[in-house]
């Protein structure tokens, strides 16, 4: 498919809910056309009245065209301005919508620096081409109005107004091919920009450090990405402005040759010429408006593919998980989610096999096939060495990863797509990379008491406290969040915590407390427990330890 075609089946689809309201807008906008040419028409009546009208007629024609200039205008533009910020809306919406049912893989995939600029620039630019879809509609309609009367006027002027609109049409599509190329080029450099900014500001402390690659940052990355985009916009910017300058001496160039007609046939009527001059003259002001408006389709279209190829990436296999029937069952039973899995005995890995897409100039890595079984309120540690597969296997295991084989099983029932958000909704996990959440969605009638006695016990309750559902605050220390997260894990009352290192960052006592303390604690509350880790001191903890090594299962030993 043309993206061409993709931006106007994207725009009907986005339209389509307010259908009624572009219809109004586009019919205003007719009604406002048309009355504009009439009123034309009226003028230069006026300005020659030689079939001796009454004037109080044409007067009040005028007051009457007028005022439904006037009025058809801003309603047309009040509608569409209002349809236009309501599909922006949903659009924003659909894409929120999609990140947040995206399976995992396709979003790390995706990265964070293209994410961004569609959700904010994309989503602009298709806003702003909306708000410019009703003045598009009136100037349209005046240009054809204008047309009409010049061919009301004498056809011949109508003959060569065409051909050299033509031209002129040409000219622009000439113009949108290349200048829509170099907006393409300038789009893809804001894609490096973001990369780059976000950069400056994840790493910040590190370039502060590192002369040579702030140098880099700045005079490389920094000025190389934004030269490109301001090369590009120059570029196509100099396309767009050279056609709409060309049109307009073509405009010229009609009424001089309006002049020399008139020259060479002084018999001419006055009120044909005045009112071909007087067309030509107000005809450029729509005209100029619609090739104004044609870059913005450009970057529009641009807009639009981005935003097609984040909707077709981020397909799901699970559409249902915002369903509001979903959000009820939650919300009924916050702290105990998924009801008919809670409870289980046996949680099985069978066969499961996951790998990686294949990326240029290296082989992908590849986990399984890992057949394993976790018995309720187990302690188990998976171990191996960085690079091994552990994390990967955890995101199997969470249902995040789909794998290429195998299935998990629990106590005895494989889990679907249909029955994978209830499945996880088992887990409370904090993976190395987590995100902390301020807000804490559990049921707030018996939270802050309970809140206060773990975050006493993680010995932060000093620093941060509970108030209006959320923490106080989370500008804490590494260690600090991260037991902060375990609070919050904690009060998620999940039946499996995965804890991915999370005793890393932690000092040794505290090191030795999570390990000897709150995991036999939360053993006892019945809580099935994976470690992912490296403190082999502590290894005697686990009732199970599964070592991997090179995506594979080497030990699985059950303490005895
Ligand atoms: N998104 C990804 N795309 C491609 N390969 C990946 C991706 N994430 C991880 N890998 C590869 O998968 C392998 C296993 O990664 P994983 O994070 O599971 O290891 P790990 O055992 O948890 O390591 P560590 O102990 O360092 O945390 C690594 O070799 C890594 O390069």
């Amino acid at each position: 498919m043309k993206p061409a075609d993709n931006l106007w089946q994207e725009c009907y689809r986005l339209l389509k809910p307010f259908r009624l309201q572009v219809l109004s807008s586009a019919i205003l906008g007719i009604i406002g056309g048309l009355s504009t040419t009439a009123l034309l028409a009226t003028i230069n009546r006026a300005m020659n009245n030689s079939q001796g009208s009454d004037y109080n007629t044409l007067l009040l024609l005028f007051a009457g065209l007028c005022l439904t200039v006037l009025l058809a205008s801003t309603l047309s533009n009040l509608i569409v301005n209002h349809a236009g910020q309501r599909m922006v809306m949903a659009m924003r919406q659909r894409l929120a919508r999609q990140i947040l049912l995206a399976p995992i893989e396709q979003l790390e995939r995706f990265r964070h620096h293209r994410l961004i600029p569609i959700l904010v620039q994309d989503v602009n630019i298709v806003s702003d081409f909306t708000l410019n879809i009703a003045p598009l509609i009136v100037a349209v309609t005046i240009s054809l109005g204008c047309f009409a009367y010049l061919g009301y006027l004498s056809w011949q002027m109508l003959l060569v107004t065409l051909a050299i609109a033509v031209i002129g049409s040409a000219a622009q599509w000439v113009a949108y091919r290349f200048g829509s190329r170099y907006q393409n080029e300038a789009r893809d450099g804001h894609d490096d920009l973001q990369r780059h900014y976000q950069a400056l500001s994840n790493g910040a402390k590190e370039l502060r450090i590192q002369r040579q690659r702030r140098h880099h940052m700045f005079e490389q990355n920094i000025k190389g990405a934004t030269a490109r985009i301001c090369r590009a916009n120059i570029r196509a910017a100099t396309i767009f402005i050279s056609a709409e300058t060309f049109g307009s001496t073509l405009f010229f160039f009609v009424i001089g040759a309006a002049l020399v007609y008139q020259t060479l046939w002084p018999s001419i009527d006055n009120t044909m010429l005045g009112g071909f001059v007087l067309v030509m003259l107000y005809m450029r002001a729509p005209l100029s408006q619609i090739l104004n408006i044609l870059p913005n389709i450009s970057r529009a279209q641009v807009a639009f593919e981005r935003i097609t190829e984040l909707s077709q990436q981020f397909q799901s296999p699970e559409p249902h998980l915002l369903s509001p029937d979903i959000a009820k069952t939650h919300n009924n039973d916050p702290c105990r989610n998924s009801a008919h899995f809670s409870q289980f005995q046996t949680l099985q890995l069978d066969h499961l096999q996951y790998r990686f897409p294949v990326i240029e100039g290296s082989t992908p890595f590849a986990l399984g096939p890992i057949s394993l079984t976790i018995n309720a309120s187990d302690i188990v540690f998976i171990v191996g060495e960085n690079g091994c597969g552990k994390t990967t296997l955890i995101k199997l295991l969470l249902g995040l990863y789909t794998p290429q084989q195998g299935r998990i099983l629990l106590d005895g029932k494989p889990v679907d797509n249909a029955s994978q958000d209830d499945y996880r909704q088992l887990f409370t996990t904090i993976f190395s990379d987590y995100h902390l959440f301020e807000e804490l969605i559990q049921g707030h009638d018996h939270l802050p008491e309970q809140a206060l006695a773990y975050l006493q016990r993680m010995d932060i309750a000093h620093k941060v406290g509970i108030r209006d559902g959320a923490f106080t605050t989370t500008d804490l220390s590494t260690g600090q969040r991260k037991r902060l997260a375990l609070v919050n894990a904690w009060l998620e009352d999940r039946d499996i915590l995965v804890f991915d290192e999370w005793a890393a960052d932690q000092d040794p006592a505290f090191r030795r407390v999570f390990y000897t303390e709150f995991l036999p604690d939360l053993k006892q509350l019945g809580k099935t427990i994976i470690v992912i880790s490296h403190d082999d001191r502590y290894f005697n903890v686990a009732d199970k330890l599964v070592q991997l090594a090179g995506g594979k299962i080497v030990e699985n030993v059950v303490a005895v």
